[in-house]
Formats: structure tokens, sequence, C-alpha cells
């Protein structure tokens, strides 16, 4: 068992209000792991705190061994991708682009370009989608073109919040079968927040939130 991210006692407020309380969590390389548990009961503040997104002045959390709040931020950018319920992407620019963009801000060098195409290709986006302006493609075409950006700078860890959300049944399937192939496949961490019972059957490990605690 590889651990690349772990949190110890993590407390978390929005002005005084408490919202994750003395969460204790783990996650492993090459496994997919849901967060589940009722709205409101902190599950996006959590993903936002162990993506390094919202700051964290209780508990620790270490990537790769290191305090995460110690470490060089755009390294940790760099090697954790996000996807999200709404895509996210850039609508007026092409598949490709929108993965050339990601690797010019993780200063990614190399053929950019060839790069992008090989992860379009692993995501299952077709050569003649590459081109399309990213409103143009459908919702599923939408996340996976986010899961190859998220890809792009050769993160380690794929945080995901809802991303089965806006995809119909058969789509959302072809996404969360996509997630795990990176996790066993490729040896990625996905953690993924999520309400689809589909993704909590997939999952190697499943933590279960609510009112800001990890039942166990
Ligand atoms: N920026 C913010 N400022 C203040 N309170 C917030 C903020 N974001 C979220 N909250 C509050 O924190 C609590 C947890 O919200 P969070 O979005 O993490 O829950 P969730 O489990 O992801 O919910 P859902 O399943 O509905 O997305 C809620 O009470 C919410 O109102």
């Amino acid at each position: 068992m590889e651990l690349i991210l772990v949190g110890k006692h993590i407390n978390f407020a929005y002005n005084q209000t408490p919202i994750l309380n003395d969460i204790n969590v783990q996650f492993e390389q090459g496994k997919v792991h849901a967060i589940i548990g009722p709205s409101g009961s902190g599950k996006t503040t959590l993903l936002s705190v162990l993506s390094g997104i919202s700051k964290y002045k209780e508990g620790s959390i270490e990537y790769k061994g290191e305090e995460l709040s110690k470490l060089n931020q755009s390294k940790y950018r760099k090697e954790t991708g996000i996807i999200f319920q709404n895509f996210n992407l850039i609508t007026y620019l092409s598949a490709v682009q929108n993965i050339v963009v990601a690797m010019d801000i993780g200063s990614i060098k190399g053929n950019k370009l060839e790069k992008a195409k090989a992860l379009l290709t692993q995501v299952g986006i077709k050569e003649e989608d590459w081109y399309r302006p990213a409103a143009k493609l459908s919702g599923g075409q939408q996340q996976r073109v986010a899961i190859a950006r998220a890809l792009a700078t050769d993160s380690e860890i794929i945080f995901a919040d809802e991303p089965t959300g806006n995809l119909d049944s058969k789509t959302g399937q072809e996404i969360i079968r996509l997630l795990c192939n990176l996790a066993s496949e490729h040896n990625k961490c996905v953690i993924c927040v999520t309400h689809d019972m589909r993704f909590r059957k997939k999952a190697d490990i499943v933590y279960t939130l609510s009112d800001g605690t990890i039942d166990t």
C-alpha cells in the first residue's frame, strides 16, 4: 500500500462556523476513493482543503510525507488535477487548446501539442473533435477533455467533485469507468466527491461524511 496523501485531525471553519471536525483520511496511489454523505455535510469543503484551494489551520495534511502548507504550492498544483461537475473548460477554445493552456500554466516542457493529442486519445476523444470549441462538445466529451486537462501536468492525484452530476446515466457510467481505469491502469490516486451510487460501488475506499465528521 502506497499512501500519497494523509490528513490527520483536520479542522476547518468558515468564519467561525466549524465545517470539518477532526477528519482523519488517507489516500493511496492506484486506488479510487469516494467521499460521500448528505448535502451540506462538508464533502466539497474537504476536497478543497485536500486540493490546497482552502487553507487548513488545524491538523496536518501530508503529500508524500511532506506537510502541504510548507510545500511549494505551484508544485502541488502541478502534481494534482481537479475536475468539476460543470467541466469548467474554456468554452471558446478547442479541446487541444484547453489542454495546451493547462500545460503552459504548469510550465510543462516538450511538445505540448503532441502530448495533448495523446491525452485526448487516452480519454477517448476522437481526432475529428480535437479542434472543435469545447462548447460544441457533448457533456460527456467535455468531461473527458477536463480529465485529460487534469492529467496534462502529469498529476498523480485527480480530485473530482461530482464528475457525473451533469451527465446522463450511460455517459456517467463511462466517466466512472475512465476514472477507475486511471487508478487501476495508470496508478493515479482518484479522490471523488459523489452522490452517485455506482461510483460508490466501484470505489476501493469509501469515506462517509456526516456533519463534518467521518464515520468509521
Ligand atoms: N464559502 C463558504 N462560506 C461559508 N460557508 C460555506 C461556504 N461554502 C460552504 N459553506 C457551508 O459549509 C457547509 C458544507 O458545505 P459543502 O459544500 O462542503 O457540503 P457538501 O457536502 O459538499 O454539500 P453538497 O452535497 O450539497 O454539495 C454547508 O453548511 C455550507 O453552507
